[in-house]
């Protein structure tokens, strides 16, 4: 059966939320957090889905051991609608892969930009979240995507480079595309109080320089069940239920649960697409 068709029907009062997560640096855990919190997100009983946007080095498909037939690539080259790149990942839950080593595709044309508005125009799909994992870095394509969402989960490791990285990305949101509300999650740190740390150390700076309010979501510590679970190709939430890092996913998708319910007239991802539109033009402007 097609994922699209085991879903439960669309609930016409509920807009689904969208949530970005990103980080500036390489390597912090973006694919990582994305992957375990939808996961922990599908667990909960919410329908979601999990954009892959890193058209450069796609990689949420080979964390979850899935073989997409399409990706975003083939929509893009007109082989295929995006209906047909949605993949049923574990649990049920829906995987918008991208592809791997199109480099010349880490950059959106505008003509591909526009194929991706129309594509998501018409995936009609009920939803209660897409999460979507964003590349690396300051490009446009992040920020469209951060701008769009409308929420933005900021990773950040405790490094020099990470919070360097972390603090130029959040000034180039909240300077040119308005975005002004940020949750900072930190991972791999030895511990929750860490955590809090790197928070502090972010904010400390962000409330000096830059019209921000940030917000600490929370900790995932290092932990040796993940690395385990990304071996096994699996989200550590199912593969190791009991191991702190699964503990701390959960816990953050239960926050999550508790924010305010997105205003929207609709079940489906079709707003996200005008905010894509609307963030685009902005950044045209
Ligand atoms: N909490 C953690 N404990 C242990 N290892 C972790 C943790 N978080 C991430 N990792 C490991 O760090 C590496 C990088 O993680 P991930 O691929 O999620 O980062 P990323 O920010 O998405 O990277 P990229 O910028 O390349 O897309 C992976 O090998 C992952 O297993």
């Amino acid at each position: 059966m097609h994922p699209l068709e085991s879903q439960r029907p669309a609930n016409a009062n509920a807009a689904p939320r969208v949530i970005a997560v990103t980080g500036g640096k390489g390597g912090v855990g973006k694919t990582t957090t994305s992957i375990n919190l939808a996961m922990a997100l599908v667990n909960a009983g919410q329908r979601t889905m999990l954009l892959d946007t890193d058209l450069g080095l796609a990689n949420v498909d080979v964390m979850l051991g899935l073989s997409p037939r399409f990706t975003l690539a083939d929509v893009f080259a007109g082989r295929c609608e995006l209906r047909d790149t949605v993949i049923e990942g574990p649990r049920g839950l829906m995987v918008v892969p991208a592809a791997s080593g199109k480099r010349h595709m880490t950059e959106l044309l505008p003509q591909q930009h526009v194929g991706l508005v129309n594509a998501f125009s018409h995936l009609d799909i009920p939803l209660d979240v897409m999460i979507v994992d964003t590349p690396a870095g300051i490009s446009d394509g992040v920020l469209t995507f951060c701008q769009a969402a409308q929420d933005v989960i900021l990773v950040v490791c405790d490094e020099p480079a990470s919070v360097t990285d972390a603090y130029a990305l959040i000034k180039v949101l909240s300077r040119d595309r308005g975005v002004n509300r940020i949750q900072v999650l930190a991972n791999q740190v030895p511990n929750v109080n860490e955590g809090r740390a790197v928070f502090d150390k972010l904010e400390r700076v962000t409330s000096r320089f830059l019209d921000v309010t940030l917000s600490y979501l929370g900790a995932i510590p290092r932990d040796e069940w993940l690395r385990l679970a990304v071996q096994r190709q699996e989200s550590v939430v199912d593969a190791f239920p009991t191991a702190p890092a699964s503990l701390a996913f959960r816990d953050i998708a239960r926050k999550i649960g508790q924010w305010q319910a997105p205003q929207g007239p609709r079940g489906h991802v079709e707003f996200f697409t005008e905010r894509l539109v609307a963030a685009q033009g902005s950044a045209c402007a």
